[in-house]
């Protein structure tokens, strides 16, 4: 049997850092050391100031106050921590290829090979190897592999253990998941892992939440739960269109069939387009998978979802010219938020960037209040489009420290991220500070249209005719 008293977690980003910081705080008898290459995201995670931590999330800050330092560290030395680790979590980050074969589509695996052959060459002891990235199905193997072939003869389980927290609600999902989901090797072995692993969360999660599978069908859960995920909403935003033209309201379509139970009422609202990190990466990488096993259909039915969600985008942003006369050439238009939805400060995939970027093609300028990112992220994001350069999108994209000074002289407001603080702003002050007509265009669906309509304005709301 395994006895787990130390882990160490490699990659301190969204899912290590939060992930870690409530394993720790739940389980105080095990120390926890998260670990990254970046030194000054681990400066950042240790920073006496909670407002300085390197995410944003609500409640990440008291857990971490309340553990770090008592069993949870945040180190770069990554070697000292997998060595002394009974069990290791590759947290890294896999993003889509952007070189070679498969670029655009595969996740890029080299993050978590070097992770394999670092764990190889240091570990000295057994030690259970915990996928919690997000990996194409399979990918164990190729991690068992390095371990056994470049290691030091000492034994390797490998676990996956996909991550489904979203960002903005992490803490709450960490506390109270759905379901933890562990895959393991069918062997008396993988069996003790699996148990190694489930004793952690048993200290707060009930055992019947907690899945046990084998690996192939884990890796594969994680990958096709955000596909289903992402499916809906572009389900949804299709019917939005539909609704436009026909005069429907999208809120009624979604309540009303969201109170079928097979349905369900969640994810079922209407946008301006998902963002993150992960839908359309993980997406991308369904479609290659499905592609490499020659299975055309299935590729083409799980790409649909993204083509979808990129003519969301672009019609947002058409609708804004078009609107304006058909003309955006030099005119004011503000942004309220720029991060892929509320609560978070990540801006991963934010759709307010691929909207910002037509709009800016077509001469606008475009002044951004967001409450938690920063004009040099906004900046970088636009940049790393790489369609113009550095200098131009700095003079067409101005970050304002409050709501008020983005919008004020403004042509029309586009709402891209749905914060709270955006519904209670005064309405009324904001449309006497805008030119005439003033154009609002909801791209959440959280403004009040009729009310809007009353004080003078012309609202466009995403999915009502
Ligand atoms: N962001 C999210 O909400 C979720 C992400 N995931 C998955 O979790 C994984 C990680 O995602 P994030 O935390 O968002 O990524 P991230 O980019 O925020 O963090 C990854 C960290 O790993 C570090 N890193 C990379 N290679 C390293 C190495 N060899 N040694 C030490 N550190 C290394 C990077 O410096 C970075 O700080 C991805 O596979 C993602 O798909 C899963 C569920 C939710
Ligand atoms: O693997 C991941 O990274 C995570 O991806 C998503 O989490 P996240 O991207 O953080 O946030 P979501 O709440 O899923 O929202 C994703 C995007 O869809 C949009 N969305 C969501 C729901 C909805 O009804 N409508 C809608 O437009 C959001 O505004 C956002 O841009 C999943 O919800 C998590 O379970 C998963 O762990």
């Amino acid at each position: 049997m395994y006895k787990i008293q130390k882990i160490c977690c490699i990659g301190a980003g969204y899912v290590g850092g939060p992930t870690m910081s409530v394993i720790a705080q739940k389980n105080p008898h095990i120390q926890v050391t998260v670990v990254d290459v970046n030194q000054q995201r681990i400066n950042a995670w240790n920073s006496q100031n909670m407002d300085e931590l390197p995410i944003y999330e609500p409640g990440l800050g008291e857990i971490v106050s309340q553990v770090r330092g008592r069993n949870l560290f945040f180190d770069t030395d990554v070697d000292r921590a997998i060595e002394e680790a009974d069990m290791i979590f590759i947290s890294v980050n896999t993003p889509t290829k952007t070189y070679g074969k498969g670029k655009g589509m595969a996740a890029d695996l080299k993050y978590i090979e070097l992770c394999a052959r670092q764990i190889a060459r240091v570990s000295k002891s057994s030690k259970i190897v915990v996928e919690k990235s997000t990996l194409p199905v399979r990918t164990a193997q190729a991690i068992k592999r390095i371990l056994d072939q470049t290691g030091n003869g000492v034994e390797f389980q490998i676990l996956s253990n996909p991550e489904f927290l979203a960002e903005g609600t992490a803490i709450k999902d960490l506390l109270e998941p759905d379901r933890v989901l562990i895959g393991g090797a069918e062997t008396e072995r993988g069996n003790e892992a699996i148990e190694a692993l489930a004793s952690l969360y048993r200290a707060w999660v009930p055992s019947d939440r907690i899945l046990a599978t084998n690996v192939w069908s884990s890796e594969l859960s994680k990958l096709t739960a955000n596909a289903f995920l992402a499916q809906r909403v572009s389900s949804i935003n299709a019917i939005s269109e539909l609704c436009e033209v026909s005069g429907a309201n999208v809120n009624e379509v979604a309540r009303a069939i969201g109170t079928d139970t097979r349905i369900g009422n969640r994810f079922l609202k209407a946008s301006v387009g998902f963002g993150g990190s992960c839908f359309q990466k993980d997406i991308l990488n369904l479609v290659y998978i499905a592609q490499s096993y020659g299975l055309d259909e299935v590729a083409q039915y799980w790409e649909q979802v993204i083509i979808m969600n990129d003519h969301q985008k672009k019609r947002f942003s058409e609708k804004i010219v078009t609107t304006l006369f058909n003309t955006v050439s030099d005119k004011k238009i503000a942004f309220l938020g720029w991060a892929f939805k509320k609560d978070t400060n990540d801006t991963r995939e934010s759709a307010a960037i691929y909207i910002a970027n037509e709009l800016i093609e077509e001469q606008a300028s475009v002044h951004v209040y967001d409450p938690k990112v920063t004009q040099m992220q906004m900046l970088a994001d636009l940049d790393y489009l790489n369609v113009r350069s550095c200098d131009i999108n700095s003079e067409r994209l101005i970050a304002h420290q409050e709501a008020y000074s983005a919008i004020e002289g403004a042509h029309a407001i586009a709402v891209l991220t749905e914060w709270d603080e955006f519904v209670c702003l005064d309405w009324k002050r904001i449309y006497q500070q805008m030119q005439k007509p003033a154009f609002v265009f909801d791209g959440r669906g959280i403004l009040d249209q009729k009310e809007l309509e009353n004080i003078g304005f012309e609202v466009y709301t995403i999915g009502i005719g």
